[in-house]
């Protein structure tokens, strides 16, 4: 039986894989042994069965005692801990929600309903480091892989639109406090149907502006606004995470030696936990938009083609329909007035799900079924 390491298991990301594994009942067949940073000997998570009193995640030896450590710590963790722990001669498999591995020769980014083959020959060939993509990544590949797959994309642009849950669990707090803190700087008028329009927008900048207007973890208002920068700032002018989707794609892909050009702006707006992404993709072909509709919907069991009407699009194509769920709809299917190779898309995923535990629970799953 295989003893899993969980490190991580009680923040944001950790605790919706906590919710998915007890769902899936994945945690039997397994051994779990928790661990953590900062409550080493208390009480871990009630997961329907005995388990040992929490373990120390710093402690190399105690985790060299596992066959997979799957961590949903962060980076920081993964910087201080895998190291020392493959130096310590540890050939256990390392699964991880953190970025700081992506990018790493020995490790593979995992999105199985996109890369399963990828996954399989790295297993054969021995590799044992396997890392959760960027959410906006894995979203747009759940919802594009039908294109990706028929290698129909010659390049595309994207524009996100990414929720607070991103940025961690305080800022999803600061978005709540912030629409408090809008609307309570002009409930009066709201309750007065009389009262002008203009005056309450004058009350509601002057309160975004305020010193007082909370903006301790993102800085800026982002209720009432938006961020147009995501992670930090690279030389060339990318943020990261939009240097992330060109990289991560082509990774996940196998494409590393003939890439797909994937560029555009990363924006954090006032959703809680889904992102959503606006495309334009040229394709290498001229392809009827049925049988683009109908690849995407075929590639995997959770995307789901919205048809380009405006009652379907504004019932089945947003964050709030999505949020909590693993359906990834994709929908504004049409051609662009550039030419019938340039195609418009639009898609909704959970960035907590598909964009982070999900890839992991099942990569956690693939290891139980060697
Ligand atoms: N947020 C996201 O959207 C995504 C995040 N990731 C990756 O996952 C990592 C973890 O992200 P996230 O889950 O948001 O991190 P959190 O900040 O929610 O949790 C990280 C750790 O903080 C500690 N912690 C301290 N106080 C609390 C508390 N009150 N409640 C819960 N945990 C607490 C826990 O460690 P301990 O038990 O040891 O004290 C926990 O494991 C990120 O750094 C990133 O690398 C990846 C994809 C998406
Ligand atoms: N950067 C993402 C969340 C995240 O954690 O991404 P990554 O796993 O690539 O660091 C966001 O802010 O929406």
């Amino acid at each position: 039986m295989l003893k899993v390491g969980f490190v991580g298991w009680r923040g944001m990301v950790g605790s919706v894989l906590m919710e998915r594994m007890a769902q899936e009942g994945d945690f039997t067949g397994i051994e779990p042994v928790f661990f953590t940073t900062s409550q080493v000997g208390q009480q871990g998570p009630d997961i329907g069965q005995p388990i040992p009193a929490l373990k120390d995640a710093s402690d190399i030896n105690e985790l060299a005692e596992m066959d997979v450590v799957l961590t949903c710590q962060g980076g920081d963790y993964t910087k201080s801990v895998y190291g020392p722990l493959r130096d310590s001669g540890w050939k256990g498999y390392w699964i991880d929600a953190a970025s700081s591995l992506r990018m790493d020769a020995q490790s593979v980014i995992v999105l199985d309903p996109v890369n399963r083959a990828l996954i399989d020959r790295a297993l054969d060939a021995g590799g044992k480091t396997f890392v959760g993509g960027n959410c906006t990544v894995s979203l747009m590949l759940m919802a594009l892989g039908g294109l990706f797959e028929a290698d129909a994309v010659e390049w595309l642009t994207s524009q996100t639109y990414q929720a607070a849950s991103g940025a961690g669990a305080q800022n999803m707090r600061e978005l709540l406090n912030q629409m408090g803190a809008l609307n309570g700087a002009v409930c009066a008028e709201l309750a007065t149907p009389s009262s002008a329009i203009l005056e309450i927008d004058r009350k509601v900048t002057e309160a975004m502006r305020s010193a007082e207007f909370p903006a301790a973890n993102f800085g800026v208002p982002l209720a009432g606004s938006l961020i147009p920068w995501i992670d930090s700032e690279l030389d060339n002018g990318q943020s990261r995470e939009e240097w992330k989707g060109q990289v991560e794609t082509n990774k996940i892909l196998g494409r590393d030696a003939n890439p797909v050009a994937v560029d555009g702006n990363c924006v954090r707006i006032g959703s809680m936990r889904c992102h959503s992404q606006a495309f334009t993709i040229k394709l290498k072909r001229d392809l009827p938009l049925a049988d683009i509709e109908a690849m995407l919907a075929a590639h995997n069991a959770w995307v789901k083609v919205i048809p380009n009407h405006r009652e379907e699009t504004i019932a089945g194509l947003t964050p709030t329909v999505t949020t909590g769920t693993l359906s990834v709809p994709v929908g504004r299917l049409r051609k662009l007035s550039m030419g019938p190779q340039y195609l418009s898309a639009f898609t909704v995923g959970d960035q907590l799900l598909w964009g982070a535990a999900e890839p992991l629970r099942r990569m956690l799953s693939i290891l139980r079924e060697l």
